[in-house]
């Protein structure tokens, strides 16, 4: 794996202003404190409940927040500023998305019109041609309308789109909804192979076992905040995994039990001071309602505690 950072998000929080009762502007603070980095050839799975933040995370890197959305922190690409200027330069072309809905499809053009962004060029067509048959789509899919594809068909050709123009970086936001095993681990391999010819891939998704399986590092979100960053393989066992909620992520999959956390991530305006998982976690203590760092550890980074009190009692054993 290649250690060149493409991607390095420090200290990222974005914030909505809303209007209360009509006129009362409050600003809902939605993601704090997020810190994420990726490097070529490396897949980076961001993990976590609905409403976590993670679509948000992507929107952000792209520079497509909504208007009433202001944004904290820095965003580097390839060790520069990546401000809206840049993000408009590169967006499409050297950092792309793979959208979380096949609705993004625009239903009344051509598939093929749709991949080619509409040029006409014969090297453009002829690319595109290779990539359908890269993942898999026939040459005439080019001539169909979105509402002619299977579901699965329009995810190849999201993909086919985004792959176009072999982009440094790729987001892939919840890429395998309704998709089969089969199908959405065939659909990994695709990312696979972006990250193999060098790109970086920040795989956007709810299903941890996908997220295992195909990165190299995964990222938990909870409530807007990284708790944890680990090495996929550290999921391979749950005493190498240091957060309460990764560790309850982890009990919570089909093989380690179905085990349920009580409790729900707590809402937006609710978010609590101190540690956000405090409310569901059995280890919960005074300390906790403290502004809680992130904690670097032999395998990444934890935002808990609890693991510098692990590490003294290690150290007086
Ligand atoms: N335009 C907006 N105005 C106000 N709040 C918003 C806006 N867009 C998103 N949010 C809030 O930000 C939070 C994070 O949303 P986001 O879409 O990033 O979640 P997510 O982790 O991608 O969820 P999912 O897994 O359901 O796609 C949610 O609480 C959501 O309600
Ligand atoms: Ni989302």
């Amino acid at each position: 794996m290649e250690n060149k950072r493409i991607l390095e998000i420090n200290n990222l929080a974005i914030s909505f202003e809303q209007y209360e009762y009509g006129t009362r502007k409050t600003k809902l603070p939605v993601i704090r404190d997020l810190n994420v980095s990726v490097g070529g050839g490396e897949i980076v799975a961001v993990v976590g409940a609905s409403g976590s933040g993670k679509s948000l995370l992507a929107h952000a890197i792209l520079g497509i927040l909504p208007y009433n959305a202001e944004q904290k922190g820095t965003i580097l690409y390839n060790r520069e500023i990546l401000d809206g200027k840049k993000q408009a330069q590169l967006r499409g072309r050297k950092i792309v998305l793979v959208p979380q809905s096949v609705n993004c499809l625009d239903p009344l053009m051509k598939i093929g019109a749709q991949i080619c962004k509409n040029s006409k060029k014969q090297a453009v067509v002829e690319r595109m041609k290779q990539m359908l048959s890269c993942y898999g789509l026939r040459e005439d899919v080019r001539k169909m309308y979105p509402f002619e594809l299977s579901g699965g068909m329009a995810r190849r050709v999201l993909i086919t789109t985004a792959d176009m123009e072999q982009a440094d970086f790729v987001i892939a936001d919840e890429p395998t909804p309704g998709l089969d095993r089969e199908l959405a681990c065939r659909t990994m391999e695709y990312f696979k192979g972006m990250a193999n010819r060098g790109a970086g891939v920040l795989l956007i998704t709810h299903d941890l076992e996908l997220a295992i399986t195909t990165a190299d590092r995964i990222v938990v979100l909870y409530a807007g905040t990284a708790i944890e960053e680990t090495t996929a393989e550290a999921f391979q066992n749950e005493n190498t995994l240091f957060h309460p909620y990764t560790k309850a992520l982890w009990r919570a999959m089909p093989q380690h039990g179905f085990a349920v956390c009580e409790g729900t991530q707590p809402f937006v305006t609710r978010i609590p001071k101190g540690c956000v998982f405090k409310q569901r976690c059995n280890m919960c203590q005074m300390n906790c309602s403290k502004e809680i760092p992130y904690i670097q550890t032999d395998t990444g980074y934890v935002r808990c505690i609890g693991y510098n009190r692990k590490c003294e009692r290690n150290d007086n054993e």
